[in-house]
């Protein structure tokens, strides 16, 4: 798969780690940023990181800031986007299989690395679910998407 990841200053020293993981587990990794730890703002790297699942260039985002929520903010309000805070291994599969979750943030203040790396195990390999109603579901959110 085609990952692209991101992070802030806070995200950064994580970054790393997750980066060597995902390209270990044999996926392509399009790292757009942060490349050092000077202060950066979380809101420009989520344009980075949503713009290439927008745009079809990555299948799925990573997004890596202080505690995954200003992130995950920034990442909904770009159209196609359905971002998630993931800091327990059942979201992290669940977002992805009933709302087809494509951007994943991760909060480095709020797990350490052996966590982080398991969350991402669980959310690469989950898969949106054939399920009638999680399609509906999901069909209702490209609605409210494309209404705003
Ligand atoms: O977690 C974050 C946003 O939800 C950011 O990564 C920052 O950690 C947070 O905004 C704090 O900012 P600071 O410049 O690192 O003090």
């Amino acid at each position: 798969m085609r990952i692209v990841i991101g992070s802030d200053h806070a995200g950064f020293p994580l970054k790393a780690t997750v980066v060597e993981h995902i390209r270990k587990l044999g996926h392509e990794v399009e790292d757009v940023g942060s490349h050092d730890d000077r202060p950066v703002d979380f809101p420009d790297i989520a344009q980075l990181v949503t713009g290439a699942v927008a745009e079809g260039r990555a299948e799925r985002g990573l997004l890596v800031c202080g505690t995954g929520v200003g992130a995950s903010i920034a990442a909904n309000k770009v159209r196609g986007i359905r971002a998630a805070v993931c800091h327990d291994i059942h979201s992290a599969h669940q977002c992805v299989e009933h709302d087809d979750v494509n951007v994943m943030c991760i909060g480095a203040q709020i797990v350490g690395p052996w966590l982080a790396l398991d969350l991402i195990d669980s959310y690469l390999t989950a898969e949106f679910s054939t399920d009638e109603d999680f399609r509906r579901r999901v069909e209702k959110l490209h609605k409210m998407d494309a209404d705003r």
